[in-house]
């Protein structure tokens, strides 16, 4: 085995036993590795095929390795679940690739450990393969994010709502798993001193240049700042942003129910158990910024020892994301309209006209006659004549995004055997500023209702 996987770390464990539990990977009846990505292995120094022949994907450690459920807290849908933790998940450990940088890897689907809780433990292969497919677009856009290793099927059917399902394993990577939840437990369960070691570790690892807590927490909410601006502007929804899943590092993570946007409307849903629209695409930034006000609370014995001091500490921190989230989103929009500087009001009325015209998002933006795309052409006209565009747009706007009809035939596809599509879409958005002869479907925007879907 490569050293880099006999010599998988362990820092977090160290740091922060409170926050783990030792355990292992349930044994898979048959597991096969279906998608791997060679390419984010060879950034990380692995050799591929050794990968698969270790077992390593579907959790068969080296000896001496320990794998660990990490454990956090959480508010789902905005009701705070004390206990969440790693359900059905392990850290195996951490790799530190040939440039220095450490990496958590990580399961989904491996089993059932103490956190789950009434789950099963396991993962269809379908939200699998999307998590895997998500990732890969979303790295490929630019956008910081947890990336997909493989998927390895596991030979048992998982049981769903919509019947016996074929179990997969995800092995992913990311710069590391925790999450504003792990603060909400740190502090729920040890108190400052547990939250101080979870911080300092974090502040190591992520932060390194923050000078003290309040800071951290500063760079905190700027990372997510700009990652939910990246978000908007190619139109992700997340789906489930609780705070079990916003992280301390600022990359995506869990891929459930998320889907690009069609056409531009800011109350867009995917999940099919959002029914209040709590996540819906416009309601991203304001969530984003609730989720880091309960990181500061977390944080808060660590900020002042005045209660009060802290609280009005933390409280300005907070108060940054919407500057900090404009300047990123207007910067964007700057970048995508071709401007050499923002205008808040030329974008305003161009996201009321794109509403209004039910507007495919991204198509709008590499449109080579974007009047066509409007039913009211004088309307469009009318702002139009406002846009001035100077520089070059297409390496600011991509040509394909994973269209939600698309993945879902695509997942449906590889559920019933056959891998093609799903490689092919694959393919297309991980070169998503490119245009790719003979692949203009999937630059069409579905029809229909929205599809919704709450992947498990
Ligand atoms: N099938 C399952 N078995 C056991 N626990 C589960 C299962 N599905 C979800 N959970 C647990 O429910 C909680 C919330 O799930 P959520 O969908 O946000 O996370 P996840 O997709 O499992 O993992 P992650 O956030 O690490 O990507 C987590 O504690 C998770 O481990
Ligand atoms: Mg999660």
């Amino acid at each position: 085995m490569s050293t880099a996987v006999s010599q998988l770390e362990h820092t977090y464990a160290d740091a922060v036993p409170d926050l783990v539990l030792n355990w292992s990977a349930a044994p898979v009846r048959n597991p096969s590795a279906l998608v791997v990505n060679d390419e984010l292995a060879a950034e990380l120094g692995l050799d591929p095929r050794e990968l698969v022949g270790s077992g390593l994907l579907t959790g068969t450690v080296p000896e001496g390795v320990q794998p660990v459920a990490m454990a956090y807290s959480g508010h789902q849908f905005g009701m705070y679940q004390p206990r969440l933790g790693d359900g059905r998940a392990l850290l195996l450990g951490e790799i530190v690739d040939p440039q220095g940088h450490r990496h958590d890897l990580h399961l989904k689907g491996s089993g059932r450990t103490r956190f789950a809780r009434g789950g099963d433990g396991r993962a269809a292969l379908g939200p699998m393969l999307r998590e895997y497919l998500m990732g890969e677009a979303m790295h490929a856009l630019g956008i910081p994010t947890s990336r997909g290793l493989a998927v390895s099927t596991t030979g048992e059917d998982v049981p769903r709502d919509t019947g016996l399902l074929p179990g997969a394993v995800l092995a992913r990577v990311a710069s590391s798993h925790i999450r504003v939840g792990t603060f909400q437990y740190a502090a729920a369960t040890g108190g400052p001193d547990l939250v101080r070691a979870l911080t300092d570790h974090a502040i190591a690892r992520h932060h390194p240049e923050a000078t003290d807590v309040l800071d951290f927490y500063r760079r905190v909410v700027h990372a997510q700042a700009a990652l939910i601006a990246q978000w908007m502007l190619v139109g992700f929804v997340h789906g489930v942003m609780n705070t079990d899943n916003t992280t301390i590092s600022g990359e995506t993570i869990d891929y459930g129910p998320c889907a690009f946007m069609d056409r531009y409307d800011p109350q867009t849903v995917f999940s099919s158990i959002d029914h209040a629209g709590r996540y819906a695409y416009g309601n991203q930034p304001p969530i984003a910024r609730w989720n880091l006000a309960r990181l500061g609370e977390a944080l808060l014995p660590l900020i002042d020892e005045d209660s009060d001091t802290a609280i009005e500490k933390a409280t300005a921190v907070v108060q940054e994301f919407g500057e900090v989230y404009e300047r990123h989103f207007q910067a964007g929009m700057a970048a995508k309209l071709g401007l050499r500087e923002p205008d808040p009001d030329l974008v305003a009325d161009l996201l009321a006209l794109l509403h209004a015209q039910q507007v495919d998002w991204t198509g709008f933006f590499r449109a080579g006659t974007p009047r066509d795309l409007f039913l009211d052409r004088d309307a469009y006209d009318a702002w139009a004549a406002r846009w001035h565009p100077e520089l070059d747009r297409d390496h600011a706007n991509p040509l394909y995004v994973p269209r939600n009809h698309l993945v879902d035939e695509a997942l449906t596809a590889a559920e019933q055997g056959d891998l093609a599509p799903f490689l092919e879409i694959l393919e297309v958005v991980s070169a998503p500023y490119t245009e790719q002869p003979g692949r203009e479907r999937y630059t069409e925007p579905g029809s229909g209702p929205f599809v919704t879907y709450c992947g498990t």
